[in-house]
């Protein structure tokens, strides 16, 4: 599936990119030096925006390597209808500052469909244990 990039000033060598062309994640790159401490949560700017199509969302997941020194993405999902820059949050869960590098892969953008459900109290008639004509000839 084609999804397009909005251009929020990011260099073309570092557009989201997958390693392996099955992958699911396409990581993403942190724009600047930067250093968390323990507990910190940063919101880091990638530069990009995306034209989600309806059905489905983003996801900047955390990146093995990064999450085993307990450095962890955050998860809220990015909407269809979201058209602004979008950003990794990342938290230092570890109890040791955590210095990161312009360049570094900080994360990995995943795209999921999902399902837009319509929250009602009453499911109206299900088919129960109905069956052989149980609707009528
Ligand atoms: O890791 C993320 C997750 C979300 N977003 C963007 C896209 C998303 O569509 C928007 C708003 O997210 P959300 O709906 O979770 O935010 P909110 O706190 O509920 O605020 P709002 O009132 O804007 O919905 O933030 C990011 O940039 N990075």
């Amino acid at each position: 599936m084609k999804i397009k990039l909005i251009d929020f000033g990011v260099p073309e060598h570092q557009r989201p990119y997958r390693p392996h062309g099955n992958d699911a994640g396409a990581d993403v790159y942190l724009p600047y030096d930067c250093t968390l401490q323990p507990g910190e949560i940063a919101k880091i700017p990638l530069g990009f925006g995306l034209e989600i199509p309806d059905g489905y969302a983003g996801y900047i997941f955390p990146r093995t390597s990064m999450a085993v020194k307990g450095l962890v993405c955050e998860l809220p999902p990015v909407d269809s209808g979201y058209r602004g820059e979008i950003h990794a949050i990342i938290s230092n869960v570890s109890n040791q500052a955590q210095s990161l590098f312009k360049g570094a892969r900080i994360g990995q953008l995943v795209i999921t469909p999902i399902v837009i459900a319509d929250f009602v109290t009453d499911l109206g008639t299900e088919r129960g244990t109905g069956s052989f004509g149980s609707t009528g000839e």
